[in-house]
Protein backbone atom coordinates (compact mmCIF):
# COMPACT_ATOMS: atom_id res chain seq x y z
CA UNK A 1 0.00 0.00 0.00
CA UNK A 2 0.89 3.39 -0.27
CA UNK A 3 2.51 5.67 2.40
CA UNK A 4 2.88 9.04 2.85
CA UNK A 5 7.10 9.71 2.92
CA UNK A 6 8.36 10.93 6.15
CA UNK A 7 9.42 14.39 4.94
CA UNK A 8 12.05 16.88 6.48
CA UNK A 9 10.12 19.72 6.63
CA UNK A 10 13.15 22.08 5.89
CA UNK A 11 13.46 19.76 2.87
CA UNK A 12 12.06 22.14 0.46
CA UNK A 13 9.66 22.20 -1.89
CA UNK A 14 7.05 22.46 0.90
CA UNK A 15 7.20 18.31 1.04
CA UNK A 16 4.39 17.16 2.91
CA UNK A 17 2.96 20.46 4.35
CA UNK A 18 -0.89 21.10 4.12
CA UNK A 19 -1.33 23.83 2.33
CA UNK A 20 -5.16 24.03 2.24
CA UNK A 21 -8.13 21.50 2.32
CA UNK A 22 -9.69 19.80 -0.64
CA UNK A 23 -12.88 17.37 -0.71
CA UNK A 24 -12.15 16.35 -4.39
CA UNK A 25 -9.14 13.90 -4.07
CA UNK A 26 -6.95 11.98 -1.59
CA UNK A 27 -2.89 10.89 -2.33
CA UNK A 28 -1.24 8.88 -0.89
CA UNK A 29 -3.12 7.94 1.81
CA UNK A 30 -2.47 4.68 3.64
CA UNK A 31 -4.27 2.01 2.47
CA UNK A 32 -6.19 3.57 -0.76
CA UNK A 33 -3.64 5.27 -2.51
CA UNK A 34 -5.46 7.44 -4.97
CA UNK A 35 -9.50 8.46 -4.55
CA UNK A 36 -11.30 10.56 -6.53
CA UNK A 37 -14.02 12.17 -4.49
CA UNK A 38 -13.94 9.42 -2.26
CA UNK A 39 -14.26 6.32 -5.45
CA UNK A 40 -10.90 4.17 -5.79
CA UNK A 41 -8.36 4.92 -8.85
CA UNK A 42 -8.24 1.54 -9.90
CA UNK A 43 -11.70 1.00 -9.91
CA UNK A 44 -12.49 4.10 -11.59
CA UNK A 45 -9.86 3.23 -14.60
CA UNK A 46 -11.81 -0.48 -14.96
CA UNK A 47 -15.13 0.47 -15.13
CA UNK A 48 -15.87 3.92 -15.40
CA UNK A 49 -15.52 6.29 -18.98
CA UNK A 50 -13.57 9.97 -18.75
CA UNK A 51 -16.28 11.97 -18.86
CA UNK A 52 -18.11 10.07 -16.25
CA UNK A 53 -14.94 11.04 -14.22
CA UNK A 54 -15.23 14.75 -15.56
CA UNK A 55 -18.91 14.51 -14.49
CA UNK A 56 -17.70 13.40 -10.86
CA UNK A 57 -14.83 15.75 -10.44
CA UNK A 58 -16.65 18.56 -11.73
CA UNK A 59 -20.21 18.70 -10.44
CA UNK A 60 -19.29 16.40 -7.50
CA UNK A 61 -21.04 13.07 -7.89
CA UNK A 62 -21.53 9.87 -10.22
CA UNK A 63 -23.81 10.95 -12.97
CA UNK A 64 -26.70 9.06 -13.62
CA UNK A 65 -27.47 7.61 -17.31
CA UNK A 66 -29.49 10.31 -18.48
CA UNK A 67 -27.25 12.83 -16.93
CA UNK A 68 -23.98 10.97 -18.28
CA UNK A 69 -26.48 10.81 -21.95
CA UNK A 70 -26.49 15.29 -21.73
CA UNK A 71 -23.37 15.75 -20.90
CA UNK A 72 -22.03 13.98 -23.46
CA UNK A 73 -23.99 15.51 -26.04
CA UNK A 74 -23.39 19.13 -24.44
CA UNK A 75 -19.50 18.36 -24.94
CA UNK A 76 -19.51 17.51 -28.36
CA UNK A 77 -22.41 20.77 -28.98
CA UNK A 78 -19.17 22.52 -27.62
CA UNK A 79 -16.29 20.94 -29.83
CA UNK A 80 -16.09 23.85 -32.54
CA UNK A 81 -13.37 26.02 -32.29
CA UNK A 82 -14.10 30.05 -32.98
CA UNK A 83 -12.58 30.83 -36.39
CA UNK A 84 -10.60 33.42 -34.84
CA UNK A 85 -8.77 31.07 -32.73
CA UNK A 86 -8.49 28.45 -35.72
CA UNK A 87 -6.38 31.72 -37.31
CA UNK A 88 -4.51 32.32 -34.25
CA UNK A 89 -3.31 28.64 -34.22
CA UNK A 90 -2.51 29.02 -37.66
CA UNK A 91 0.75 32.08 -36.77
CA UNK A 92 1.86 29.26 -34.27
CA UNK A 93 5.50 28.11 -35.66
CA UNK A 94 5.54 24.36 -36.57
CA UNK A 95 8.78 24.44 -34.46
CA UNK A 96 6.58 25.74 -30.89
CA UNK A 97 6.56 22.69 -28.56
CA UNK A 98 2.68 21.28 -28.40
CA UNK A 99 2.12 22.42 -24.81
CA UNK A 100 3.18 26.31 -25.98
CA UNK A 101 0.14 25.66 -28.53
CA UNK A 102 -2.56 24.18 -25.25
CA UNK A 103 -1.31 27.69 -23.58
CA UNK A 104 -1.80 29.54 -26.67
CA UNK A 105 -5.06 28.26 -27.12
CA UNK A 106 -6.59 28.37 -24.02
CA UNK A 107 -5.31 32.21 -23.20
CA UNK A 108 -6.78 32.98 -26.89
CA UNK A 109 -9.77 31.68 -26.24
CA UNK A 110 -9.98 33.64 -23.16
CA UNK A 111 -10.09 36.80 -25.11
CA UNK A 112 -12.82 35.61 -27.52
CA UNK A 113 -15.17 33.86 -24.99
CA UNK A 114 -14.02 35.76 -21.73
CA UNK A 115 -15.30 34.62 -18.02
CA UNK A 116 -17.45 37.69 -17.35
CA UNK A 117 -18.50 36.35 -13.69
CA UNK A 118 -17.92 33.38 -12.04
CA UNK A 119 -21.18 32.20 -12.73
CA UNK A 120 -20.04 31.29 -15.92
CA UNK A 121 -17.56 28.89 -14.43
CA UNK A 122 -18.76 25.52 -15.34
CA UNK A 123 -19.63 26.66 -18.91
CA UNK A 124 -16.02 27.91 -19.14
CA UNK A 125 -14.50 24.50 -17.68
CA UNK A 126 -16.52 22.29 -19.83
CA UNK A 127 -15.84 24.47 -23.09
CA UNK A 128 -12.36 24.25 -22.46
CA UNK A 129 -12.55 20.35 -22.00
CA UNK A 130 -14.48 19.77 -24.80
CA UNK A 131 -12.17 21.98 -27.20
CA UNK A 132 -8.39 21.11 -26.20
CA UNK A 133 -8.03 18.14 -28.12
CA UNK A 134 -9.61 20.20 -31.40
CA UNK A 135 -6.98 23.48 -30.69
CA UNK A 136 -3.81 20.80 -30.07
CA UNK A 137 -5.21 18.46 -33.56
CA UNK A 138 -6.02 21.45 -35.69
CA UNK A 139 -2.38 23.17 -35.03
CA UNK A 140 -0.87 19.46 -35.45
CA UNK A 141 -2.50 19.01 -38.64
CA UNK A 142 -1.82 22.24 -40.25
CA UNK A 143 1.60 22.72 -39.54
CA UNK A 144 2.17 18.90 -40.56
CA UNK A 145 0.14 18.26 -43.19
CA UNK A 146 -1.00 22.09 -44.22
CA UNK A 147 -4.83 20.79 -43.68
CA UNK A 148 -7.40 22.81 -42.06
CA UNK A 149 -9.73 20.00 -40.09
CA UNK A 150 -13.09 20.81 -39.49
CA UNK A 151 -12.77 19.64 -36.01
CA UNK A 152 -16.41 17.13 -36.68
CA UNK A 153 -15.81 13.39 -36.19
CA UNK A 154 -18.53 11.26 -35.08
CA UNK A 155 -16.87 9.97 -32.36
CA UNK A 156 -18.73 10.17 -29.03
CA UNK A 157 -15.81 10.01 -26.66
CA UNK A 158 -13.11 12.58 -25.59
CA UNK A 159 -10.94 10.02 -26.65
CA UNK A 160 -12.32 8.53 -29.90
CA UNK A 161 -12.67 12.47 -30.88
CA UNK A 162 -8.59 12.65 -30.21
CA UNK A 163 -7.39 10.26 -32.06
CA UNK A 164 -9.92 10.45 -35.21
CA UNK A 165 -8.58 14.27 -35.60
CA UNK A 166 -5.37 13.24 -34.91
CA UNK A 167 -5.06 10.57 -37.58
CA UNK A 168 -7.95 11.01 -39.66
CA UNK A 169 -9.84 8.04 -38.98
CA UNK A 170 -11.71 6.00 -36.80
CA UNK A 171 -9.84 4.71 -34.36
CA UNK A 172 -10.12 0.75 -33.48
CA UNK A 173 -11.42 0.12 -30.20
CA UNK A 174 -8.45 -0.82 -28.40
CA UNK A 175 -7.40 2.54 -28.73
CA UNK A 176 -10.89 4.38 -27.77
CA UNK A 177 -10.45 2.36 -24.53
CA UNK A 178 -7.07 2.76 -23.77
CA UNK A 179 -7.01 6.79 -24.47
CA UNK A 180 -9.83 6.61 -22.48
CA UNK A 181 -8.34 4.91 -19.24
CA UNK A 182 -5.35 7.04 -19.55
CA UNK A 183 -7.56 10.41 -19.62
CA UNK A 184 -8.95 8.86 -16.11
CA UNK A 185 -5.92 8.43 -14.73
CA UNK A 186 -4.73 11.99 -15.46
CA UNK A 187 -7.61 13.54 -14.78
CA UNK A 188 -6.89 14.57 -10.87
CA UNK A 189 -4.26 14.63 -8.19
CA UNK A 190 -4.57 16.92 -5.49
CA UNK A 191 -2.34 19.52 -5.16
CA UNK A 192 0.54 18.74 -7.51
CA UNK A 193 2.35 21.71 -8.74
CA UNK A 194 0.17 22.49 -11.98
CA UNK A 195 -3.27 22.20 -9.47
CA UNK A 196 -1.65 24.19 -7.16
CA UNK A 197 -0.72 27.16 -9.57
CA UNK A 198 -4.00 26.86 -10.65
CA UNK A 199 -5.26 27.23 -6.94
CA UNK A 200 -2.88 29.96 -6.06
CA UNK A 201 -4.10 32.14 -9.78
CA UNK A 202 -7.57 31.26 -7.94
CA UNK A 203 -7.69 32.67 -5.27
CA UNK A 204 -6.48 36.11 -6.32
CA UNK A 205 -10.01 35.89 -7.56
CA UNK A 206 -8.60 36.17 -10.76
CA UNK A 207 -10.16 34.28 -14.28
CA UNK A 208 -10.65 30.86 -15.01
CA UNK A 209 -8.11 31.11 -18.05
CA UNK A 210 -5.70 32.69 -16.58
CA UNK A 211 -6.02 30.06 -13.38
CA UNK A 212 -5.56 26.94 -16.72
CA UNK A 213 -3.02 28.71 -18.83
CA UNK A 214 -0.68 29.77 -15.53
CA UNK A 215 -1.32 25.49 -14.77
CA UNK A 216 -0.30 24.17 -18.37
CA UNK A 217 2.37 26.51 -17.90
CA UNK A 218 3.41 24.18 -14.75
CA UNK A 219 2.68 20.91 -16.03
CA UNK A 220 5.43 21.45 -19.25
CA UNK A 221 8.14 20.87 -16.79
CA UNK A 222 10.01 17.55 -16.94
CA UNK A 223 9.78 17.22 -13.43
CA UNK A 224 5.98 16.92 -13.32
CA UNK A 225 3.71 16.42 -16.69
CA UNK A 226 6.60 16.65 -19.26
CA UNK A 227 8.10 13.63 -18.40
CA UNK A 228 6.01 11.55 -20.40
CA UNK A 229 8.15 12.93 -23.20
CA UNK A 230 10.94 12.52 -21.38
CA UNK A 231 10.79 9.00 -21.18
CA UNK A 232 10.10 8.12 -24.38
CA UNK A 233 13.02 9.84 -25.57
CA UNK A 234 15.43 7.80 -22.69
CA UNK A 235 13.74 4.40 -23.90
CA UNK A 236 14.12 4.70 -27.76
CA UNK A 237 17.83 5.69 -27.09
CA UNK A 238 18.00 1.98 -25.80
CA UNK A 239 17.82 -0.73 -29.02
CA UNK A 240 17.74 -3.73 -26.72
CA UNK A 241 16.70 -4.59 -22.88
CA UNK A 242 20.85 -6.07 -22.49
CA UNK A 243 22.08 -2.54 -23.75
CA UNK A 244 18.95 -0.64 -21.90
CA UNK A 245 20.74 -2.29 -18.47
CA UNK A 246 24.15 -1.21 -19.00
CA UNK A 247 22.99 2.14 -20.16
CA UNK A 248 20.64 3.00 -16.86
CA UNK A 249 23.60 1.44 -15.02
CA UNK A 250 25.86 4.49 -16.17
CA UNK A 251 23.31 6.62 -15.89
CA UNK A 252 22.68 6.17 -12.73
CA UNK A 253 26.62 6.08 -11.65
CA UNK A 254 26.21 9.76 -13.33
CA UNK A 255 23.70 10.96 -11.29
CA UNK A 256 21.57 11.26 -14.07
CA UNK A 257 17.69 12.02 -13.31
CA UNK A 258 15.73 9.59 -14.95
CA UNK A 259 12.31 11.15 -16.20
CA UNK A 260 8.84 8.94 -14.95
CA UNK A 261 10.65 7.92 -12.15
CA UNK A 262 10.12 8.22 -8.32
CA UNK A 263 7.18 10.95 -6.86
CA UNK A 264 7.13 13.22 -4.16
CA UNK A 265 4.77 11.85 -2.14
CA UNK A 266 3.57 8.03 -3.31
CA UNK A 267 6.85 6.08 -1.66
CA UNK A 268 6.30 2.55 -2.43
CA UNK A 269 4.52 2.86 -5.55
CA UNK A 270 2.00 5.12 -8.14
CA UNK A 271 -1.38 3.20 -8.14
CA UNK A 272 -2.35 4.59 -11.39
CA UNK A 273 1.22 2.34 -12.77
CA UNK A 274 -0.54 -1.02 -12.75
CA UNK A 275 -3.36 0.08 -15.25
CA UNK A 276 -1.39 2.01 -18.25
CA UNK A 277 1.52 -0.76 -17.99
CA UNK A 278 -1.05 -3.28 -19.13
CA UNK A 279 -1.92 -1.28 -21.23
CA UNK A 280 1.34 -0.77 -22.82
CA UNK A 281 2.10 -4.34 -23.39
CA UNK A 282 -1.23 -5.21 -24.85
CA UNK A 283 -0.56 -2.64 -27.24
CA UNK A 284 3.01 -3.49 -27.65
CA UNK A 285 1.34 -6.75 -29.13
CA UNK A 286 -0.66 -5.15 -31.36
CA UNK A 287 1.91 -3.42 -33.52
CA UNK A 288 5.15 -5.80 -32.83
CA UNK A 289 6.83 -3.60 -30.17
CA UNK A 290 7.77 -6.13 -27.55
CA UNK A 291 11.42 -5.12 -27.59
CA UNK A 292 10.70 -1.44 -26.65
CA UNK A 293 8.44 -3.10 -24.01
CA UNK A 294 10.98 -5.14 -23.19
CA UNK A 295 13.23 -2.05 -23.03
CA UNK A 296 10.89 -0.34 -20.65
CA UNK A 297 10.76 -3.24 -18.49
CA UNK A 298 14.67 -4.02 -18.09
CA UNK A 299 14.94 0.70 -17.28
CA UNK A 300 12.30 -0.26 -14.58
CA UNK A 301 13.97 -3.28 -13.13
CA UNK A 302 17.06 -1.41 -12.94
CA UNK A 303 15.34 1.96 -11.52
CA UNK A 304 13.85 -0.53 -8.46
CA UNK A 305 17.20 -2.79 -7.80
CA UNK A 306 19.68 0.13 -7.99
CA UNK A 307 17.44 2.73 -6.62
CA UNK A 308 14.64 1.38 -5.15
CA UNK A 309 12.74 3.77 -7.29
CA UNK A 310 9.41 3.10 -8.97
CA UNK A 311 7.62 4.16 -12.73
CA UNK A 312 5.11 6.93 -12.04
CA UNK A 313 2.31 7.19 -14.70
CA UNK A 314 4.05 8.73 -16.88
CA UNK A 315 6.44 6.01 -17.62
CA UNK A 316 4.41 3.61 -19.40
CA UNK A 317 1.92 6.53 -20.83
CA UNK A 318 5.12 7.10 -22.66
CA UNK A 319 4.59 3.45 -24.40
CA UNK A 320 1.27 2.93 -24.51
CA UNK A 321 0.72 6.48 -26.63
CA UNK A 322 3.55 5.06 -28.57
CA UNK A 323 2.50 2.20 -29.68
CA UNK A 324 -1.09 4.38 -30.43
CA UNK A 325 1.13 6.45 -33.30
CA UNK A 326 1.08 9.51 -31.33
CA UNK A 327 4.05 11.67 -31.77
CA UNK A 328 5.86 11.69 -28.79
CA UNK A 329 5.53 16.12 -28.26
CA UNK A 330 2.27 15.63 -28.16
CA UNK A 331 2.08 13.13 -24.83
CA UNK A 332 1.85 16.13 -22.44
CA UNK A 333 -0.69 18.22 -24.21
CA UNK A 334 -2.86 14.57 -23.68
CA UNK A 335 -2.23 15.03 -20.01
CA UNK A 336 -3.65 18.79 -20.50
CA UNK A 337 -6.98 17.24 -21.55
CA UNK A 338 -7.06 15.15 -19.24
CA UNK A 339 -5.93 17.48 -15.81
CA UNK A 340 -8.13 20.41 -16.72
CA UNK A 341 -10.98 18.21 -15.30
CA UNK A 342 -8.81 18.22 -11.98
CA UNK A 343 -7.76 21.88 -12.37
CA UNK A 344 -10.99 23.01 -12.66
CA UNK A 345 -12.59 21.44 -9.93
CA UNK A 346 -9.82 22.83 -8.19
CA UNK A 347 -10.98 26.58 -9.44
CA UNK A 348 -14.25 26.12 -8.42
CA UNK A 349 -13.44 24.60 -4.96
CA UNK A 350 -10.71 27.50 -4.35
CA UNK A 351 -13.08 30.30 -5.30
CA UNK A 352 -15.70 28.44 -2.91
CA UNK A 353 -13.95 29.16 -0.15
CA UNK A 354 -11.80 31.54 -0.86
CA UNK A 355 -8.51 33.10 1.32
CA UNK A 356 -5.95 34.53 -0.62
CA UNK A 357 -2.67 32.00 -0.74
CA UNK A 358 0.09 33.83 0.10
CA UNK A 359 2.70 32.17 2.22
CA UNK A 360 6.22 33.33 3.91
CA UNK A 361 9.54 33.22 3.24
CA UNK A 362 12.60 32.93 5.63
CA UNK A 363 14.69 35.44 5.17
CA UNK A 364 18.15 34.08 4.41
CA UNK A 365 19.98 37.78 2.65
CA UNK A 366 21.98 40.11 3.96
CA UNK A 367 21.52 42.07 7.35
CA UNK A 368 19.85 45.62 6.76
CA UNK A 369 22.91 47.73 5.16
CA UNK A 370 23.03 51.78 4.63
CA UNK A 371 22.22 51.83 0.94
CA UNK A 372 25.90 53.11 -1.30
CA UNK A 373 25.64 56.21 -3.48
CA UNK A 374 26.34 54.88 -7.61
CA UNK A 375 29.65 57.33 -7.02
CA UNK A 376 30.82 54.86 -4.29
CA UNK A 377 30.21 51.84 -5.81
C1 LIG B 1 2.44 12.61 -13.33
C2 LIG B 1 3.63 13.29 -12.72
O1 LIG B 1 3.80 14.46 -12.84
S1 LIG B 1 4.62 12.28 -11.78
C3 LIG B 1 6.17 13.10 -11.73
C4 LIG B 1 6.84 13.11 -13.08
N1 LIG B 1 8.24 13.56 -12.97
C5 LIG B 1 9.27 12.74 -13.19
O2 LIG B 1 9.13 11.57 -13.52
C6 LIG B 1 10.62 13.38 -13.07
C7 LIG B 1 11.63 12.45 -12.42
N2 LIG B 1 11.41 12.34 -11.00
C8 LIG B 1 11.82 13.28 -10.12
O3 LIG B 1 12.47 14.27 -10.47
C9 LIG B 1 11.43 13.12 -8.68
O4 LIG B 1 11.24 11.76 -8.36
C10 LIG B 1 10.17 13.94 -8.32
C11 LIG B 1 10.41 15.44 -8.62
C12 LIG B 1 8.98 13.45 -9.13
C13 LIG B 1 9.85 13.76 -6.86
O5 LIG B 1 10.97 14.13 -6.20
P1 LIG B 1 11.16 14.18 -4.60
O6 LIG B 1 10.23 13.36 -3.85
O7 LIG B 1 11.21 15.59 -4.25
O8 LIG B 1 12.49 13.50 -4.45
P2 LIG B 1 13.88 14.17 -4.75
O9 LIG B 1 13.92 14.82 -6.08
O10 LIG B 1 14.23 15.02 -3.55
O11 LIG B 1 14.78 12.89 -4.77
C14 LIG B 1 15.17 12.11 -3.63
C15 LIG B 1 16.36 11.27 -4.05
O12 LIG B 1 15.97 10.34 -5.04
C16 LIG B 1 16.62 10.62 -6.27
N3 LIG B 1 15.66 10.53 -7.34
C17 LIG B 1 14.33 10.84 -7.27
N4 LIG B 1 13.77 10.64 -8.46
C18 LIG B 1 14.75 10.22 -9.28
C19 LIG B 1 14.78 9.86 -10.62
N5 LIG B 1 13.68 9.91 -11.37
N6 LIG B 1 15.96 9.47 -11.16
C20 LIG B 1 17.06 9.41 -10.41
N7 LIG B 1 17.11 9.74 -9.12
C21 LIG B 1 15.95 10.13 -8.57
C22 LIG B 1 17.14 12.03 -6.15
O13 LIG B 1 18.24 12.28 -6.94
C23 LIG B 1 17.45 12.10 -4.67
O14 LIG B 1 18.66 11.45 -4.44
P3 LIG B 1 19.69 12.00 -3.32
O15 LIG B 1 18.93 11.89 -2.03
O16 LIG B 1 20.84 11.09 -3.46
O17 LIG B 1 19.96 13.41 -3.69
O1 LIG C 1 1.17 14.67 -7.68
C1 LIG C 1 2.20 15.03 -8.26
O2 LIG C 1 3.14 15.65 -7.68
C2 LIG C 1 2.44 14.71 -9.67
C3 LIG C 1 1.47 13.73 -10.23
O3 LIG C 1 1.62 12.54 -10.09
C4 LIG C 1 0.30 14.24 -10.94
O4 LIG C 1 0.08 15.45 -10.98
O5 LIG C 1 -0.46 13.41 -11.49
Amino acid sequence: MSEAKVVDKNAGGLRGQVAGQTSICTVGKAGSGLTYRGYEIEELAEKATFEEVAYLLLYGKLPTQAELDNYKQRLRSLRALPSALKSALELIPANAHPMDVMRTGCSILGTLEPEETFEQQHTVADRLLATFPGILCYWYRFVTYGQRIDGYTPEESLAGHFLHMLHDKAPNEKHKRCMDASLVLYAEHEFNASTFTARVCSATLSDFYSCITGAIGSLRGPLHGGANEAAMALIEKFHNAEEATTGLKAMLERKDKIMGFGHAVYSKYDPRNATIKAWSKTLSEDVGGQNLYAISEAVEKVMWDEKKLFPNLDFYSASAYHFMGIPTPLFTPIFVMSRITGWAAHVMEQRGNNKLIRPSAEYIGPESRPYVTIDKR
